[in-house]
């Protein structure tokens, strides 16, 4: 497996590093590392520290920050920003944005699993400038060109 540099910025996070849950798991799941239990009423977002730094350091991997499938379908707790996106170069605390898109207030506990952060693998590009591109089966259709069913 993959070594990353992780920096633990709230002692109470030894006791809950990030694990994956099963062997398959795709996700780490992040904490909420609050002093306090923090309500989120129907429409707030707040940006929730996890206790944690990860410095992915090779320009080759990011990482991105999701909803955990329960808050998000039973509870509305989703994330501000849709997804996260770790740079490989970021330094500065891991932040959740915990946004309550449903309509009852959320009562976000300390040390609660709120996200998740998934490791991807990145493609950096450079641009290779044309007048026309190659053709492609595709072309220009899209915004559902190959109809619904
Ligand atoms: O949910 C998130 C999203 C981002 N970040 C951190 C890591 C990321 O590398 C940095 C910048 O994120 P992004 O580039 O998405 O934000 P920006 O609004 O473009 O800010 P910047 O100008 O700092 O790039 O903020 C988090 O901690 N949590
Ligand atoms: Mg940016």
């Amino acid at each position: 497996m993959r070594k990353i540099a992780l920096k633990i910025l709230d002692p109470r996070m030894n006791d809950f590093l990030p694990a994956y849950a099963t062997k398959g798991s795709a996700g780490l799941d992040l904490r909420a590392c609050i002093d306090n239990p923090i309500t989120l009423r129907p429409g707030v977002t707040e940006l929730v520290p996890t206790g944690l730094s990860i410095h992915i350091a090779d320009p080759a991997y990011a990482a991105i920050i999701l909803p955990r499938s329960g808050l998000g379908h039973k509870h509305g707790i989703v994330l501000g920003n849709l997804v996260g996106l770790i740079d490989s170069d970021y330094q500065g605390p891991l932040m959740v944005s915990a946004w309550n898109r449903g309509s009852e207030a959320f009562v976000l506990q300390p040390m609660e699993r709120l996200a998740q952060l998934v490791v991807v693998p990145v493609q950096q590009v450079e641009f290779d400038i044309v007048d026309e591109f190659n053709d492609s089966e595709r072309g220009t259709g899209g915004f559902g060109s190959t109809g619904r069913r």
